[in-house]
């Protein structure tokens, strides 16, 4: 069932060590097919180099396991939430990416300082509160979930201008249009958060990029007037 799916789930999986994004098992990547409403996820606490396309799981938008010998991420509930309210995602990754996870840690957004952030990111990216206790205990992945999706909302942010969150505490959330395309935003995020850590350690006084600048180079890459690359 969703060979090709699972081939190009597995695939993105295996783009987060070869990207230094993930240590040990610490991340997962899914892929959602919209029109059977079914998603590809990695299974939870398998290592990236015993990691096969047969070991990923076919899940549904009701959170049933429908094929995969193996349980699926722990992270399964958060990234079903994310397909069900958001149906332009069509592919989602986690994890615990050094510098982003410093920023989540922090409880502070990133700020764009520059183009580079500019190119992919349409402002900050939001570092969201922690979890409360009662949700923490009581469906804890599900309620990560729907506070991602309450905020999005709640800010008017559209998830493809921003398709990267930081969960305080705890770590980034990214999002594409296929899960190849949430695994580029994921690698974005981190650089992004490095040079950001970087740019407040050599000039801790420093403000965000001026508007226009933000503008200009987000609008050149994204939407109907974009201009950039062939
Ligand atoms: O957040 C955590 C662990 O704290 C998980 O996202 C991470 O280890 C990946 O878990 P899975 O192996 O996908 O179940």
């Amino acid at each position: 069932m969703l060979e090709e799916l699972k081939k190009i789930v597995y695939e993105a999986n295996m783009k987060l060590p070869e990207h230094g994004l993930v240590t040990f098992t610490w991340g997962n990547v899914s892929g959602i097919d919209k029109e059977k409403g079914l998603f590809v996820i990695k299974p939870s606490g398998v290592d990236y180099d015993k990691l096969t396309p047969e070991d990923m799981v076919v899940m549904d938008l009701e959170g049933n396991k429908i094929e995969g010998k193996l349980k699926p991420s722990s992270d399964t509930a958060t990234h079903l939430e994310l397909y069900k309210a958001f149906a332009e995602i069509g592919g989602i990754v986690h994890t615990h990416s050094s510098y982003a996870t410093s920023w989540a840690q922090a409880g502070r957004s990133i700020p764009c300082y520059g183009t580079t952030h500019a190119d992919y990111i349409y402002g900050e990216v939001p570092c969201l509160r922690c979890l409360t206790k009662e949700e923490i205990e009581d469906a804890y992945e599900e309620n990560t979930g729907h506070l991602i999706v309450n905020e999005f909302i709640r800010m008017k942010k559209d998830p493809m201008a921003v398709p990267a969150v930081l969960c305080k505490n705890h770590g980034p959330f990214a999002w594409g249009k296929d899960a190849m395309d949430a695994v580029h935003n994921a690698v974005v995020l981190e650089e992004v958060a490095k040079m950001a850590y970087r740019t407040e350690t050599i000039q801790p006084k420093v403000l965000p990029a001026p508007k226009e600048l933000q503008d200009k180079h987000y609008f050149r890459k994204h939407g109907a007037n974009a201009y950039y690359g062939q």
